[in-house]
């Protein structure tokens, strides 16, 4: 299947179980792949036709710069819901990275893979 995909989006937001992660914004990264069959648009060149990573980077950005979540498990699952559920996508695999969060390592965070009608 092919893959549209969004690749190091970073946003600011209030994340961790840390009073003093309470009071602060952090940045986190995100990466998605999302199934979608390209030959459409690559037929028409129509943008209509497209799973459009604009549009979808914008909804996450909206989401998670507003959102207040204390683990990183629980919004990477919200961000992978508003994927499948808003944009009609079969599958998604999405890592979210907390750069910073752990001395000693570049980056900490979970991935996750769904799809619709998964329980
Ligand atoms: N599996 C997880 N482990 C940890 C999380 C988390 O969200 N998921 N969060 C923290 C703290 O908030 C940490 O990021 C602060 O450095 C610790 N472990």
């Amino acid at each position: 299947m092919d893959k549209v995909f969004i690749e190091g989006l970073e946003i600011e937001t209030l994340i961790g179980i840390y009073d003093w992660e309470r009071r602060i914004r952090q940045p986190l990264l995100f990466d998605l792949e999302m199934a979608f069959d390209n030959r459409k648009p690559a037929a028409t060149d129509d943008i209509a036709d497209t799973l459009n990573y604009k549009d979808i980077s914008k909804r996450l950005i909206d989401f998670v710069s507003k959102s207040e979540y204390q683990l990183v498990e629980t919004l990477a699952e919200r961000c992978a819901q508003i994927v499948l559920e808003e944009f009609g996508v079969a599958n998604v695999r999405l890592k979210l990275s907390k750069p910073g969060a752990v001395r000693g390592a570049k980056a900490v965070g979970v991935v996750v893979e769904r799809s619709r009608g998964d329980a």
